[in-house]
């Protein structure tokens, strides 16, 4: 008989583990403090107890441990289905149903084949898979019988080493067991023996068990379900196949193959958000008032660092709401009267851009949708980009596939040499067309005027030729010298359009002699004496050289516009002024306003430029329009059809109303193609705006096929400076979009508002360039006179200064 005798001894170490100590093998082996296991003999023990009235018989006989013992072996003999069932029936379903864990640490032996009937508490590692597998489906515990109360902790000692290190166990013998074949006074030895040994470790093993039953029920762990009768250890055996076959299914996708340990996770991190989910969702509805608080923490957890970033110090002054920077609590209005038609207008917005808004829309997610070229789907089905695809997405990719997003905003190589449109350019050399300029006739007097004085005020009418001819008057008297004459735009397109004509005039490259500087393109060189530049550049180029000792006069150009680049620039050039003798400033202006300007700069005198090129018309509407823009692409159609020549420009506020009007301006035109009997020419339609690319920009500054009539749509960016030859018509919608800062939100805002009366006659005034012109105001003489502020409320006073500040500071700070 291969057996091995187990004696219990009280533990002789500390602490709620103990050692299993193997006579002969003279080996130690610690078992971990484990509350719970569900293989150990408590459980089997328990289960069966339970089963059999053993407990209630057992706390009847507690203090009489012998008779317990007695009982217990008596009923072992004589309770053949007892024995049957506990060894051959639920008892081996048990251990095969776990022998793969036991098996991975090495317990293969004898007692491990299933004819045996129990055997000790598996590692810890067993155990944890275990109860890892039954938490799922469980909710109660085998121990939520009544505990008793034991001493707790002992150590096992086996009688024999016979099966090696780690092999140790208790043993209870079958009915078919060798031992019950011998003989009578062998099996009386046997029984005394196994009375004793059966009824100690027994005893102690449920002991231990119920003792740590008790503390895992206090703290809440649950493995088992006692009130569930299929539960695992009682052996109902097609309600333990109905849970497998749950958890098989389980583990299973719906295609049927098995789950990855990855998705197994993500579906658990899945439920377990919906849990916290829900317990969010009841615990703001009221319906709780907190959730239970996790009390395990596993390893994960340990290694898990949560930060609490207090963000009372991190806060931003100006996000305090105590904390108050302006004193003025309302937005400053450019505007005029807000009741008035205009303004009320101007706040409807059109009708009819939200139509095309809606139409374009749709048509978009339309051909979205049928795209199929540069789609997953489209490889499959060998769908090719067409060849506008591909030029799109390689635009703005270099040789080397970098993307250089700039390469767009570079005017430079898209400017051709301008060709004559009109009969006055077309009929006149560069130098008599220069002649014939209303500045020309007073060169001297002003070039007398800047010699005299540091300051100087110019005002002049449109197209007088302040901008172009000024500079080159400044270079024709030797201010080149020794240093550059600067000119500085409030935009970008006209500080380009203008170097190139100026170039032009000089007959020299552009970015030679003449250049121009501008956000993302400096098209300047060692040889420039004229230099073209937006106020934004030349602010900059303060903070690196506060003096502009490089530069001998500067010309500030459109200075009535007074954008907040201007007017910190007047403050920084007045200093310039103060500290050098030899260096001049030129304020231009389209208004009579300038005395502003002259006080500012202690009485500098105002150099007036009498009359313009060509005369303009101006035709006012004799009721307000309710849709500018409807009224804007009815107009230039009937320009269109009525007149013979000349290009049209339109005014619109930004880039969305441009859109809409270029795209109802060639529905239009299609309509009308295909209705009318007569031919109707052709209409090329360009529009600009600040964020259109270069070489679209630069398109409207080009020659239209002969019969072709052009017609371009523009925000305010056309509005100074700019001299399309060829322009007769300006329809002016009487709107535009402004910054204004809402001390309340403490953000800018860009809202369309009516123009001023300046901007108004800046605005006719891009016609009657090279040849007299006419400028329809879609609004009233009335509006314009009572509904018009006489000039732009400067944008020092309308928008945030948080970035002007920071240029000051910087500079004062160099
Ligand atoms: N690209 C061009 N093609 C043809 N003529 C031009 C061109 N640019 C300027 N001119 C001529 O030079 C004139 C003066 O232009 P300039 O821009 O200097 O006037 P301005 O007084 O600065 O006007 P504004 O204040 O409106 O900018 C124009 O009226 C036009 O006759």
């Amino acid at each position: 008989m291969d057996k091995t005798k187990v004696t219990m001894e009280p533990k002789k170490s500390g602490g709620g583990g103990g050692a299993f100590y193997v006579p002969g093998n003279d080996r130690v082996f610690y078992k971990p403090p484990e509350k719970k296991s569900p293989f150990g003999l408590h459980v089997f023990a328990n289960a069966n107890a339970k089963r059999e009235g053993y407990i209630s018989e057992r706390i009847e006989n507690q203090h009489d441990s012998s008779d317990y013992g007695k009982d217990y072996y008596h009923r072992r003999k004589s309770g053949g289905q007892y024995e049957q069932d506990q060894c051959g029936g639920g008892y081996g379903r048990k251990q095969s149903r776990y022998e793969g864990s036991m098996r991975k640490h090495g317990r293969s032996s004898d007692w491990d084949d299933g004819r045996l009937g129990w055997q000790d508490t598996p590692r810890h590692s067993s155990y944890s898979n275990a109860s890892k597998r039954h938490q799922a489906g469980s909710a109660a515990s085998p121990w939520d019988f009544s505990p008793v109360e034991i001493p707790s902790g002992y150590s096992i000692k086996s009688s024999s080493s016979k099966h090696g290190a780690g092999s140790h166990k208790l043993t209870v013998y079958s009915e078919n067991s060798e031992s019950f074949k011998d003989g009578e006074g062998d099996k009386t030895d046997l029984d005394e023996e196994h009375k004793y040994e059966i009824r100690e470790s027994m005893r102690q093993e449920m002991d231990y068990n119920s003792d740590v039953a008790w503390y895992d029920r206090e703290e809440g762990n649950a493995m088992f379900d006692t009130t569930d009768s299929s539960s695992l250890f009682y052996g109902n055996d097609a309600s333990y196949q109905k849970k497998e076959a749950e958890l098989a299914k389980r583990l299973l996708r719906r295609d049927g193959t098995k789950m990855t340990v990855a998705w197994s996770r993500k579906m658990s991190q899945l439920n377990a958000d919906n849990a916290r989910w829900e317990d969010s969702q009841l615990s703001r509805s009221g319906a709780v008032s907190a959730t239970k608080a996790q009390t395990e923490i596993d390893d994960e957890e340990e290694h898990k660092v949560t930060l609490l970033v207090h963000d009372t110090n991190l806060k931003p002054p100006f996000l305090n709401d105590s904390a108050v920077f302006t004193k003025q609590a309302e937005p400053v209005m450019p505007i005029k009267d807000p009741t008035s038609d205009m303004a009320i207008i101007s706040c409807k917005g059109s009708a009819l851009v939200r139509r095309i808004h809606e139409k374009q829309n749709l048509n978009k997610s339309r051909q979205r949708f049928w795209e199929l070229a540069g789609s997953k789907l489209g490889e499959i089905l060998g769908v090719e980009k067409t060849a506008e695809q591909i030029g799109t997405d390689t635009a703005a990719t270099g040789t080397d596939g970098e993307i250089n997003f700039k390469e767009d905003a570079k005017f430079k190589q898209h400017m051709k040499n301008g060709e004559a449109v009109s009969e006055f350019a077309k009929s006149k050399t560069i130098s008599q067309q220069r002649q014939c300029l209303p500045i020309y006739s007073v060169r001297d007097e002003l070039l007398q005027v800047i010699r005299e004085n540091q300051v100087i005020v110019v005002v002049g009418e449109t197209g007088s030729g302040k901008t172009t001819q000024l500079t080159q008057y400044l270079h024709e008297d030797g201010y080149t010298v020794n240093g550059i004459v600067a000119c500085t735009q409030p935009r970008r397109v006209a500080a380009m359009s203008v170097a190139k004509r100026v170039s032009e005039e000089m007959e020299t490259e552009l970015g030679e002699k003449v250049g121009y500087a501008i956000r993302f393109e400096d098209v300047t060189g060692p040889n420039t004496i004229i230099k073209y530049m937006t106020d934004g550049v030349l602010m900059r180029e303060t903070l690196r050289d506060s003096d502009l000792d490089k530069y001998r006069v500067v010309v500030m150009d459109e200075a009535h516009e007074r954008s907040l680049n201007t007017d910190v620039l007047l403050g920084i050039l007045k200093k310039v002024v103060a500290r050098r003798r030899d260096f001049k400033l030129i304020v231009t202006s389209a208004t009579l306003d300038a005395q502003k300007f002259q006080t500012f700069f202690g009485s500098a005198p105002i150099f007036e430029i009498p009359g313009r090129t060509f005369p303009v018309t101006i035709n006012y509407n004799e009721s307000p329009c309710e849709d500018y823009v409807e009224a804007a692409v009815k107009k230039a159609i009937t320009i269109h059809i009525t007149s013979t020549h000349g290009d049209i420009l339109i005014f619109m506020t930004g880039q969305d109303e441009i859109e809409a009007a270029c795209y109802a301006l060639s529905e239009r035109m299609e309509q009308l193609i295909s209705t009318s009997k007569n031919r109707v020419p052709k209409l090329l339609i360009l529009p600009i705006y600040s964020q259109l690319p270069a070489d679209l920009q630069a398109k409207i500054f080009q020659k239209a096929e002969d019969g072709v009539r052009k017609c371009i749509v523009a925000t305010n960016i056309a509005e100074t400076s700019l001299t399309v030859d060829g322009i007769l018509y300006v329809i002016d919608t009487g709107y535009c979009k402004m910054k204004v800062y809402n001390p309340k939100m403490c953000m800018d805002a860009l809202q369309v508002f009516p123009i001023s009366q300046t901007a108004a006659n800046q605005r006719a005034g891009r016609a009657g360039r090279t040849e007299p012109g006419t400028c329809y105001r879609l609004y009233t003489k009335n509006a314009y006179r009572n509904e018009m502020l006489p000039n732009p409320v400067p944008e020092i006073q309308r928008t945030n200064l948080g970035c002007g500040c920071w240029v000051l500071l910087t500079i004062r700070a160099a």
